[in-house]
């Protein structure tokens, strides 16, 4: 895979106006953009439409937490929307993740379009091992990781959202097929922010991230297209 198609640059913006002016100036140079939260409740499907005009390529990142009936309904709303990629929480558990997987794979099935890639978020990247413990959590968190990864994709998910921390294990763990999408992404001298578990960008790919997620490092530089072409040079050697 090109740099361009594992990099995904995150629209954390609450506007359109915010969103057409950073993709009209990163222009070619990036193909993937994340809408979360954020930006989509602000501005709904607009936003989805926008991106497809631009032929970009979408990860829309809701992170969805609920019982299996709930997620896997709301699942069939999302998957025509035309992102290809979803994502739920690992959280939810097996039966949740299992009752997910199957809700995309039949709509999509039914609306006969390519299947997004569903994937599951393990363990946030802002979070440390301190605050992992402090919610009453004895394992260790990596490890924990892994296991969500193990868990998902037995239920039948294309990959996980965790730190390029953990990267490797997952990989070993789970195969070469197996998506890996890393935020906690911090080229070397910029801010941290309120990201814990980091790495560089080449650091996350020679660990075996497939997907690179990246928001303030680009959004929040002097240049953001300067920055993205940094990142991206940055990863033409893996
Ligand atoms: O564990 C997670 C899951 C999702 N994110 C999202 O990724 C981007 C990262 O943005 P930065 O500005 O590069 O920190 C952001 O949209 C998060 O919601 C995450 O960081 N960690």
């Amino acid at each position: 895979m090109k740099p361009n198609q594992r990099l995904i640059v995150a629209l954390d913006f609450s506007s359109m106006g915010e969103v057409e002016q950073l993709v009209e100036h990163l222009g070619g140079s990036v193909n993937y953009y994340k809408v979360g939260m954020e930006l989509y409740f602000s501005v709904g499907n607009r936003v989805l439409h926008y991106l497809q005009q631009q032929n970009k390529q979408v990860f829309l990142d809701l992170k969805l937490h609920d019982i299996p009936n709930t997620v896997a309904r709301s699942l069939k709303s999302l998957t025509g929307l035309g992102a290809a990629m979803l994502n739920v929480h690992a959280f939810g558990g097996p039966a949740m993740l299992k009752a997910a997987a199957e809700a995309v794979a039949g709509e999509a099935e039914r609306l006969r379009m390519e299947k997004p890639k569903l994937i599951a978020v393990t363990v946030l990247t802002s979070m440390d091992q301190t605050e992992w413990s402090s919610i009453g959590q004895t394992a260790e968190l990596s490890g924990q990781v892994v296991n969500f990864a193990r868990l998902a994709q037995a239920a039948g998910i294309d990959g996980v959202v965790a730190s390029p921390q953990e990267a490797a294990l997952i990989r070993e763990a789970c195969g070469n097929d197996f998506l890996i999408v890393t935020p906690g992404i911090r080229p070397q001298g910029s801010e941290r922010n309120d990201q814990s578990r980091v790495a560089t960008p080449h650091g996350a790919l020679a660990a075996g991230a497939s997907h690179l997620v990246i928001g303030r490092p680009v959004t929040a530089a002097a240049d953001p297209r300067q920055a993205a072409e940094r990142i991206l040079a940055e990863m033409e050697g893996e």
